[in-house]
């Protein structure tokens, strides 16, 4: 396969008011790679993603995707990414026919194409049934199935999940990993962001662990678990961001529930 660059970040940097969330990011992604953007709760990882999809604006620094400075405001390079956001507004009045045959018609699918793969893509979820229910009726799981579907119906080149399996039942899981590892084979890109370690570790062929808006780890499994001499992601985590008072935290949040002093 062709390793393409699709994605280049150079010295991205990001305030938020007094609050600088990123610190220079520099990152390149080439095509057919998964990787698992990870990080604690704040550490930037929803902000990276949403700049490079042009949501967010001020950013300093350099980000080419498909080669194309995303700076220059052509948005053409938006036809060819997918999104699962991690939380979504789903238009509850319409069905799951509405609103996936309005996002594929975004993308540029004609009303019938959008529907017809609407429908086979749900059909393979096991959701053709409630195809023309409203969504406001659709469990947490059978929303987050219509938002990767609406995510993929365009057949993008890119795809960015932030915390994709949010609501999944564990066969569902195994099919979303096995989809991403058969995307990933015919050339396609996967930025997935989440908390998940386990899936991470298994579905990534590189890891991005970012932490106070840096990059504080990248590569293979194999590689952190070889640097840290860790056995499993979420070690690997807990000792690279240098956490280890899960005990001390845990026996005061109970002891403040159960109304015991903890004061000192
Ligand atoms: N629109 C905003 N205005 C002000 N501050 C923001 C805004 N968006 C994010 N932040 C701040 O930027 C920091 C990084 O947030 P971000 O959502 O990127 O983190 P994250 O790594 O995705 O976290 P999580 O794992 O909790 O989803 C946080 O301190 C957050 O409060």
């Amino acid at each position: 396969m062709n390793k393409e660059k699709v994605l280049s970040l150079s010295d991205v940097t990001m305030r938020f008011g007094a609050k600088q969330v990123l610190n220079g990011i520099n990152l390149e992604v080439y095509q057919g790679q998964i990787i698992g953007y990870i990080g604690p709760n704040g550490a930037g990882k929803s902000t990276t993603v949403k700049i490079m999809l042009g949501l967010i604006e001020g950013y300093q620094g350099k980000i080419e995707i498909f080669g194309e400075d995303i700076g220059h405001g052509n948005v053409a390079y938006k036809r060819k990414i997918g999104y699962v956001p991690e939380t979504a507004e789903l238009y509850d009045n319409l069905s799951a026919s509405e609103y996936l045959t309005f996002t594929g018609e975004l993308y540029g699918l004609t009303t019938k194409e959008a529907e017809r793969k609407a429908y086979q893509l749900m059909k393979e979820f096991g959701l053709e049934h409630v195809f023309h229910k409203r969504l406001s009726s659709f469990s947490k799981g059978m929303r987050q199935k219509v938002l990767i579907i609406s995510s993929l119906l365009h057949d993008p080149d890119l795809l960015f999940f932030d915390e994709p399996l949010s609501g999944l039942d564990a066969n569902s899981v195994m099919i979303i990993k096995e989809i991403l590892d058969q995307l990933a084979a015919r050339g396609k890109t996967i930025f997935y962001s989440s908390h998940i370690m386990d899936v991470v570790e298994k579905i990534s062929n590189r890891i991005i662990l970012l932490v106070e808006g840096r990059v504080v780890a990248d590569g293979t499994f194999e590689e952190l678990q070889a640097q840290s001499k860790e056995g499993t992601l979420e070690a690997i985590f807990n000792q690279i961001t240098g956490f280890c008072e899960h005990k001390e935290i845990a026996e005061k949040f109970v002891e403040i529930v159960s109304g015991g002093n903890s004061h000192g």
